[in-house]
């Protein structure tokens, strides 16, 4: 079993490990199809096209919609009316996962640093930190387009890694995709896979996590087992 003691600093995904985005994500991109005067979507399609932030959730969209690949035109149409729909209904049906309200102050209590880093663009992800109360929690939030590269690209994680000042072994990756799982490999960092979250339809257990949790509690007995 990993040894999770060394553990200071813990980075965690957003949707689909922290909160149940999908109802909201999904209204967005139906309201947007229904716009443009395409077929519509339902929650089960984009539960497996969430991961590579929200440019990459309008396009599987739009393919879907289109039966092919969306032009830039279309794209470029598509997005501005996406952004205006899930600012407006960003915290409608969202939901934190059972769990996360109780044990991510408990987390900070026990004096871990703890980070989001997220596919989801920052100017959505700073809204629902502090509709649900979460943000003062957090000392570096990174949205997907916070830096050159998303996840699974290991930069934001190594980011995060220099501002605590944390050597590969002290800081954690937590997350519910595939993304979050090779970006803690490709940082050289241990990570922790949920199950309840979206990972395109796959097991998460695939990806090789350290550890999977089928419920946000069982992060505490992780970090206690020593
Ligand atoms: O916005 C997405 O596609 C995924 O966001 P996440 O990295 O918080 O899961
Ligand atoms: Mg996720």
């Amino acid at each position: 079993m990993t040894d999770f003691s060394k553990i200071k600093g813990i980075a965690f995904d957003l949707d689909g490990t922290l909160v149940d985005s999908v109802p909201d994500l999904g209204a967005a991109c139906r309201a947007t199809l229904l716009e443009m005067g395409l077929s519509e979507c339902s929650d089960a399609q984009v539960r497996n096209w969430v991961g590579n932030g929200t440019t990459m959730l309008m396009r599987r969209a739009l393919h879907n919609s289109l039966g092919d690949e969306p032009s830039e035109i279309q794209m470029q149409q598509a997005m501005p009316l996406f952004t205006q729909h899930y600012e407006t209904c960003l915290n409608q049906y969202s939901q934190l996962y059972p769990g996360v309200a109780d044990v991510l102050p408990q987390l900070h209590r026990q004096g871990y640093q703890l980070a989001v880093v997220t596919n989801k663009p920052y100017k959505f992800t700073m809204p629902l930190l502090e509709f649900f109360g979460i943000a003062p929690l957090f000392s570096v939030v990174l949205g997907g387009d916070s830096l050159a590269k998303m996840k699974p690209d290991p930069l934001p994680l190594q980011h995060v890694q220099q501002q605590w000042q944390l050597s590969s072994e002290q800081l954690l990756m937590v997350g519910d995709s595939r993304n979050d799982i090779r970006a803690a490999k490709a940082a050289m960092l241990a990570s922790v896979g949920l199950t309840y979250g979206y990972n395109y339809g796959e097991d998460i257990s695939l990806s090789g996590p350290d550890a999977v949790c089928d419920h946000f509690e069982q992060i505490l007995t992780l970090l206690a087992s020593k």
